[in-house]
């Protein structure tokens, strides 16, 4: 029998119902944190929220707990809760965490798994829909998704079926944008239009729109207020939202110049994974490029530094592939992940040890990459290892400061590895030489053509303004 102290702080003190209470214990969610109790209080009582905090300190409850319990279970058939989210990526893995809490088969098929959906007690058949793509989802809706209740979607796609009549925002009672700064920075009239106010005046008095995200500034309440999208909010923070978690070891890794990144980033990578251990699983690990084409000529020669079960997976902003990757990688099926910077908000991977960035990340990127490792529930903390070169070490830096980084250590470029005998010394020398011709020939200029021609257009920026000027 459970302690009726335990009572006293699990998700039926809020208010919440048994089914929703028992089922976040058997995902493994016992207590809810700090954030989720204020949320949940917050929002049940029908207030617009604000919700601003740490990456990885479980926002994604904090809103979805209170609303799907809120949700009215008898009358169906209707749009009631909408979550906004600015990657489809992030669309499948909340709408996951959505079909799990209300009863989806989530076995992980070790003995005495409670997550099974035999032991799921909570209303059935409540219809969950996603809507992401502008050819698959908008072209060609779903005929189910305007009877759905419940609908997770990003904000373009959102906006032309509610435009087109596809979908009845106007009904919502629960209205949450996830990561709202960028949605509000990238998509502003997408957003106007999908938290314009709705003309029913029933559902205006239920209402709730929440906003969640990282140090949300009061800028972007200001303008939602002004224009009537949200009254009142109520904020929830918790302390250093603009912080990245506490214990990560951030290091920096400077190469002469920018064709030496790649060399660098793989005898890192190889030095920290076998610093792992043989005998232990490798290290899951997260390596950020600036764009695809950089993803595409990086795994190459990260895919030639691995061994053994050291697998990698590519994660890039087109294609249809990208759904299955995020399956592949939170399942485990591989350990290392070539991402672009699209991919840095909101993932939530399991036990993360290592980032590396091939770039000098600016201030938030860096704050949402190193949020990948160092979440709620993890063991060890994680390592984030920018990897950039003597011109961008003063931007790097900058980050740093922003971030009250005051610990960071700094690393030199690998030499290269000594062996034992001379058989491996030349079969290591040959092993590079193939790898420097390869590399030479397409990756390294391929990179460099990439890294120079933003740096160019930072440059014909700096010239246009540089004209203006001379021309004011
Ligand atoms: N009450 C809880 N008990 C145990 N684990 C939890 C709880 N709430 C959330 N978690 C776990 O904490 C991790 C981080 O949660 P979540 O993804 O919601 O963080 P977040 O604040 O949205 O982060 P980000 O800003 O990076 O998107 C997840 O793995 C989640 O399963």
């Amino acid at each position: 029998m459970t302690d009726p102290r335990e009572q006293l702080l699990d998700w039926r003190s809020l208010g919440m119902a048994n089914w929703i209470a028992s089922r976040a214990e058997d995902l493994g969610f016992r207590y809810p944190t700090a954030i989720q109790r204020r949320a949940a209080l917050a929002m049940m009582n029908v207030n617009d929220v604000v919700i601003s905090s740490q990456t990885g300190s479980g926002k994604t409850l904090a809103y979805l707990m209170p609303s799907i319990d809120g949700l009215n279970y008898v009358g169906r058939g209707m749009l009631q809760l909408l979550v906004i989210v600015p990657t489809r990526e992030l669309v499948v893995q909340n709408s996951m965490l959505i079909w799990r809490i209300l009863g989806g088969n989530v076995s992980t098929q070790r003995p005495g798994d409670s997550g099974n959906i035999f032991r799921y007690i909570g209303p059935r058949g409540v219809k969950v829909k996603g809507a992401f793509d502008f050819e698959k989802h908008v072209l060609n809706p779903d005929p189910d998704l305007c009877i759905a209740e419940i609908v997770v979607g990003t904000p373009e796609e959102l906006k032309d079926l509610k435009l087109q009549g596809d979908l009845e925002v106007d009904l919502a009672q629960f209205i949450i944008a996830d990561e709202a700064d960028v949605l509000f920075d990238k998509h502003p009239d997408a957003m106007d239009v999908l938290l314009k106010p709705s003309p029913y005046e029933p559902v205006m008095e239920d209402r709730c729109v929440c906003l969640s995200g990282v140090a949300l500034s009061q800028e972007i309440v200001d303008r939602c207020t002004s224009k009537g999208l949200m009254k009142d909010p109520i904020w929830i923070t918790t302390g250093g939202g603009m912080r990245v978690p506490p214990g990560i070891t951030h290091r920096m890794l400077v190469v002469k110049d920018r064709s030496r990144k790649l060399i660098a980033l793989t005898r890192q990578l190889r030095k920290d994974l076998e610093e792992a251990g043989e005998d232990a699983p490798p290290p899951r690990t997260f390596i950020f490029v600036p764009n695809s084409e950089a993803a595409k000529v990086t795994a190459g020669p990260v895919r030639k530094a691995l061994w053994g079960e050291h697998k990698l997976l590519m994660l890039l902003p087109e294609g249809t592939e990208a759904l299955r990757t995020v399956q592949d990688f939170k399942n485990n099926k591989a350990s290392i992940l070539v991402c672009t910077s699209e991919s840095e908000r909101g993932l939530d991977m399991p036990n993360i040890q290592h980032i590396y960035s091939l770039d000098a990340p600016s201030t938030s990127s860096y704050l949402h990459r190193a949020g990948r490792c160092g979440r709620l529930g993890t063991m060890a903390p994680g390592v984030v290892t920018s990897v950039v070169s003597e011109d961008e070490v003063k931007a790097l830096k900058q980050a740093y400061f922003n971030l009250e980084i005051n610990d960071f250590m700094e690393l030199e470029e690998l030499p290269q590895r000594e062996f034992e005998t001379e058989e491996e010394t030349q079969q290591a020398l040959l092993d590079d030489l193939f790898f420097l011709m390869d590399t030479n020939a397409d990756v390294v200029n391929a990179l460099e053509q990439i890294f120079d021609k933003s740096a160019d257009e930072d440059e014909d920026e700096d010239e246009d303004e540089d004209e203006e000027d001379i021309s004011k």
